[in-house]
């Protein structure tokens, strides 16, 4: 069964608070949730295999270490996961990003898929899946259905905000995927809403609605 992460450092949770405020404008939605992307980071990638190498200080020779080189692919879930790529990035500058293009359609809550570009080596990356937003979890469970048909094996999935009936449903579909997420709310509602929640990722990081 996959492992579920609840990063709660303050920090993550004081942007949280700002992030899910009605108040809060597309501006500082979007820094936001970047600034929070950036910080997860930290603990997403603190199993990254490192080397020694030798070094010279202007002291002394010393041995230190540096990051192996694991191959990693960070793919957003259109739109919404788009703005949490370059938080992301800034902590892994050398990563590759694939895009998987899916909809929720509002009246079956079923997730279609519009897109999906990969760089072409994805089964010797490790991925790492970014949405804000895991409701039902059927966006999810469906972008990682579609990378493991194209050959993806280790894959993290890593949002904002989650209903316990998303977290519950990709642990089953999925229970080789270990969940990062920042705070577990309530439940959804009747239009699979997570409650709190803070409405709309997509609408409210692009100014739609
Ligand atoms: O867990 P689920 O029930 O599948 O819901 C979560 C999905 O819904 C939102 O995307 P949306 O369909 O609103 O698309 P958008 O990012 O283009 O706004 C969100 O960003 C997730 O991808
Ligand atoms: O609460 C929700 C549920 C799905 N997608 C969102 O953007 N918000
Ligand atoms: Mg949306």
């Amino acid at each position: 069964m996959s492992n579920v992460f609840v990063l709660d450092h303050p920090l993550i949770q004081h942007k949280i608070t700002h992030i899910r405020q009605t108040e809060t404008g597309t501006k500082d939605f979007r820094d936001l949730v970047d600034e929070v992307a950036g910080l997860m980071a930290y603990e997403i990638t603190r199993d990254l295999p490192l080397t020694e190498i030798e070094i010279e200080t202007p002291v002394a020779k010393m041995k230190s270490k540096v990051l192996s080189g694991k191959k990693i692919g960070i793919v957003p879930i259109l739109r919404a996961g788009l703005g949490m790529v370059d938080g992301v990035l800034r902590h892994i500058p050398a990563a590759k990003v694939g895009h998987v293009g899916l909809y929720r359609d509002p009246e079956t809550l079923k997730p279609v898929e519009y897109y999906f570009k990969m760089p072409n080596d994805i089964s010797e990356r490790e991925l790492i899946v970014v949405d804000p937003m895991l409701a039902t979890g059927g966006s999810a469970a469906d972008a990682i259905d579609s990378l493991k048909k194209r050959g993806a094996r280790r894959i993290k999935f890593v949002c904002l905000i989650a209903a316990p009936e998303g977290v519950k449903y990709l642990q089953e579909k999925h229970p080789d995927v270990d969940i990062y997420l920042a705070q577990i709310d309530e439940k959804l509602n009747e239009k699979g809403y997570i409650v709190p929640g803070l409405g709309d990722a997509g609408d409210r990081l692009f100014g739609t609605k």
